[in-house]
């Protein structure tokens, strides 16, 4: 990780797409390419990124619980992330890089899940009523090659376990949100490889720095 001197405030980006997508494979490419050119960059995730929070993801990955309590436990360990982890290092003017932030509310607690929209809505005015990401990064599948990934990878937890209607919902809200907030959303075609997806999301963080 290299330094930088500034008084600058940092930036903050946001990593998401439905279980499967390829966004986890491209944090630590995005890591190495701001570290090159001279930022200070803290990598952190969702549910988690504190002690408490991956106390919390531990309850949220793996056991079952109503919607609702589902997205407190959410928005609980955002808060506590926001608190120790997010505001300090933009503060200093470094680079937060989340695996996953509040669009994964909307898009599995709500859209999939079933929850009011205006419920999420009013965990992030009261969590965060003045940060989102300066940039989120939408890594779009389709749902038979997010599944493959997954299949290939791993024992699956609680929410990779879900049925692909429940995928699908998610990956429209993602796309709609990209729609409603264009500045901040890049959609990236994460079917490409993984070279070409580098490429991609190298051009939009240029439009960052
Ligand atoms: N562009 C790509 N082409 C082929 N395979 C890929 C590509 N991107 C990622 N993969 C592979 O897909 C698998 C899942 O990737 P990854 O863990 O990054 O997904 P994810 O979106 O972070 O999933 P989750 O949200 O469940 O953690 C990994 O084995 C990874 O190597
Ligand atoms: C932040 C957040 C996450 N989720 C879900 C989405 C994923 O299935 C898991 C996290 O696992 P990952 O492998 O680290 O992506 O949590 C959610 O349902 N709601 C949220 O707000």
């Amino acid at each position: 990780m290299t330094q930088e001197n500034s008084a600058l405030p940092g930036k903050f980006i946001s990593f998401e797409g439905i279980d499967g997508a390829g966004k986890s494979t491209h944090i630590g490419f995005v890591t190495e390419w701001l570290a090159s050119r001279g930022k200070t960059v803290v990598s952190s995730r969702e549910p988690g990124g504190t002690a408490l929070g991956e106390k919390l993801r531990a309850l949220l990955l793996h056991e079952k619980m109503h919607v609702e309590t589902e997205a407190l436990l959410m928005f609980a360990s955002r808060r506590e992330h926001l608190a120790q982890v997010i505001e300090p290092a933009i503060a200093r003017g470094d680079w937060v890089l989340s695996d996953r932030f509040t669009d994964a509310s909307f898009a599995y607690q709500s859209a999939a899940g079933g929850m009011d929209r205006a419920k999420i809505m009013a965990l992030a005015q009261w969590v965060h009523p003045h940060r989102w990401p300066d940039m989120t990064l939408l890594f779009d599948v389709p749902l038979e090659v997010a599944r493959e990934r997954l299949d290939a990878e791993r024992t699956l937890d609680k929410f990779e376990q879900e049925k692909a209607d429940f995928f699908a919902r998610c990956r429209s809200e993602y796309l709609r949100l990209a729609a409603e907030f264009p500045d901040r959303i890049v959609v990236i075609d994460s079917t490409r490889s993984i070279d070409e997806t580098r490429a991609t999301i190298a051009a939009a963080l240029g439009r960052l720095l």
